[in-house]
């Protein structure tokens, strides 16, 4: 090779080994080689031997790139997301259909002068500028070029309400079956290179149409260049046409770029779908190009409308005797994997067990909760109608009153699939993706019904929506809106959203009305201070008699749950402290004494109530005005 074609290898090289290329970076350097090594060969500065060994390692390298949908290393990951984001358009109508179909395709500008190009004959099908689709010359008995042909797979990806028709003549099962390249995800020529300031040239081998050519190689064998194109393009045609072998059958006998296997892979489907009459092959090459081949853990079945194994086998979507998974797929095959699994382990199993006996006080509020959520889940076919649950509800209080533990005891009790969410798992540092997750959300909801959303510090999410706050957040707001107003559910499901905060004066009026009922989490009287105090205790060593516990309870006014469970752990430190330093390596369990009426009030010493009165005045005045208790 020429020196200024060895520096510039190896300025690639270093890039790609630096570790610092992203995975488009690392691409473009793998196929800038793969030219290089063509051209030093049709510029017989390489021997045919080494241009083939070159050629197979970096083509490999190369494909590898295309396919791994690892977002750090590949390409495929990427094409993944952009064209789940495309899809996602399509929001939950199932009878969303996109425009693009096939006659509004074969409008379209750029293929008309496809179309054009191809009808004239020996002219060039695609321009410098134009996209990098061709894979060969105009198919025979088609009014398409083969270009078009091979771009209906892209477009495939948006279901046209028009199935293409089989063309048979263009199948290339004959296609060389020792192909190293896999199909790939993001369909686009190994040999692409769209840029339209380059000059233009003949395409590149294996059928690519790269227009690329180095200023710096040499000018000499322009006829063994001229050759190599010759062959390259027979090569390429041998792929696409079973046309004739180029003159040396060794050179690139083996390679097929993945966009041509991917193509050719497409064509043998769809001929064999024709034959049986069905025209689902869009559905197929959206299975292909979105990497099917990941490993999809346990949320496989959410992923694969149509498994494989039933297309194989030749049976469609309705003639299937497994339904049921069928439509837990139709419901969420908007969404990506990714989303799903992150949604899906929000869902709370089990934590530790929490009972209604647990929570002391708010009685109300726990009647309520089980009138709501509770008996209609267990008898739905009386709390119908106007006795139909609300969507919503709110629970609102200070701070350390049980809110979250009533979640918990839902999540426990309701036997409903509980998920449990946090604003921050809804958002996203991707535009579009947070108001994704919100639908998912709510999809997955659907199909795991009966089943509850519990959102802590809801405030959060639903804060008022003002004119200088971010517009992702805006949007994540406005489609938990329209989730929570049911417009996308229907009256039978059985979806309970329970947000919990302490901030409710913050939390926007449409999502006021829509969390409709809304329960004041007070702070506990005397009889449940009482009672958290004799729940805590019993699990301890102690000694309070009935005055002694009177005169806590008495003592411990304006005290939150979360402060009276710190008092009890303080005073629980005190045989601890009265304990000699020096026993207090020997001492066993047994010998530490119990915890006494003094211990509680050095506690009350240091433990003071979290929630001021002024505070307390402004939950009582928002429950006044907007809460719905008595
Ligand atoms: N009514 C109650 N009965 C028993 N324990 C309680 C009660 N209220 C609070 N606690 C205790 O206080 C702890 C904190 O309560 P929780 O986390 O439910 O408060 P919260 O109302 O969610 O507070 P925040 O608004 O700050 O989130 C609980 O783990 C529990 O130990
Ligand atoms: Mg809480």
């Amino acid at each position: 090779m020429s020196g200024a074609h060895l520096d510039e290898w190896q300025r690639r090289s270093f890039d790609i080994s630096s570790g610092n290329c992203t995975p488009e970076q690392t691409a473009d350097a793998y196929r800038a080689h793969i030219l290089s090594i063509q051209y030093a060969w049709a510029s017989s500065q390489l021997s045919q031997a080494g241009m083939d060994s070159l050629l197979r390692t970096y083509s490999e390298r190369y494909a590898a790139v295309l396919d791994s949908d690892d977002p750090r290393t590949g390409l495929n990951n990427y094409a993944d997301s952009a064209l789940h984001l495309a899809r996602s358009q399509r929001n939950h109508s199932d009878k969303w259909e996109s425009f693009l179909t096939m006659e509004s395709v074969l409008e379209l500008p750029c293929v008309q002068r496809m179309i054009q190009a191809g009808k004239g004959g020996g002219g060039s099908l695609v321009a410098a500028g134009d996209v990098n689709i061709s894979v060969g010359q105009e198919s025979r008995g088609s009014s398409l070029p083969a270009a078009f042909t091979g771009d209906c797979s892209d477009t495939a990806l948006f279901k046209p309400t028009v199935p293409p028709q089989p063309k048979a003549e263009v199948n290339t099962s004959a296609s060389n079956p020792n192909s190293f390249s896999r199909p790939p995800a993001r369909p686009q020529s190994v040999f692409t290179h769209s840029s339209s300031a380059l000059p233009q040239g003949n395409p590149g081998p294996a059928g690519g149409t790269q227009n690329y050519q180095s200023s710096y190689l040499p000018n000499s064998n322009t006829s063994k260049r001229k050759n190599f194109y010759n062959t390259d393009r027979g090569d390429g045609g041998r792929g696409q046409q079973g046309g004739q072998a180029g003159s040396d059958p060794q050179a690139g006998s083996n390679f097929k770029t993945a966009r041509e296997q991917f193509i050719v892979e497409q064509q043998k489907k769809h001929s064999n779908q024709a034959q049986r009459g069905q025209a689902s092959w869009p559905a197929a090459a959206v299975k292909k190009s979105l990497g099917a081949n990941r490993p999809r853990g346990t949320f496989s079945k959410f992923v694969s409308p149509i498994p494989r194994q039933e297309e194989e086998e030749g049976g469609g979507p309705n003639g299937n005797s497994n339904q049921e998974p069928q439509i837990v797929d139709e419901r969420l095959k908007n969404f990506e994997p990714k989303i799903i699994e992150l949604i899906m382990s929000e869902i709370m199993d089990h934590g530790p067990p929490v009972v209604w006996e647990d929570i002391a006080g708010l009685e109300f509020a726990k009647t309520t909760i089980k009138e709501i959520v509770v008996w209609p889940m267990l008898r739905p076919d009386i709390f119908t109608g106007l006795r139909g649950p609300p969507k919503g509800i709110l629970l609102f209080g200070p701070p350390g009153t049980g809110k979250t533990l009533i979640g918990k005891c839902i999540a426990c009790q309701s036997g409903a699939t509980f998920f449990s969410i946090s604003a921050s798992s809804l958002t996203s540092k991707w535009v579009g993706e947070g108001e994704k997750m919100v639908r998912a959300l709510f999809s997955i909801a659907r199909c795991h019904q009966p089943a509850v959303i519990f959102i802590d510090e809801i405030d959060s999410l639903l804060s008022q929506r003002t004119d200088g706050e971010h517009d992702s957040s805006r949007r994540i707001k406005t489609e938990f809106l329209v989730q929570l107003d049911g417009a996308t559910t229907s009256a039978e499901d059985r979806i309970l959203v329970v947000g919990a905060t302490n901030r409710p004066q913050e939390i926007d009026e449409a999502a006021r009305r829509r969390l409709a009922k809304r329960l004041y989490i007070p702070l506990p009287e005397g009889t449940a201070r009482r009672q958290i105090i004799i729940n805590l205790m019993t699990q301890e060593k102690n000694q309070l008699d009935e005055p002694e516990l009177d005169s806590v309870v008495a003592a411990t006014e304006g005290f939150s749950g979360a402060d009276m469970t710190q008092l009890c752990r303080e005073a629980a430190l005190g045989p601890i402290r009265s304990i000699q330093l020096s026993d207090i390596a020997t001492i066993t369990a047994d010998q530490v004494r119990p915890i006494q009426y003094r211990d509680f009030q050095d506690a009350l010493q240091t433990v003071r109530p979290s929630v001021s009165s002024k505070d307390l005045e402004l939950y009582e005045e928002w429950n006044k005005t907007f809460g719905c208790g008595r």
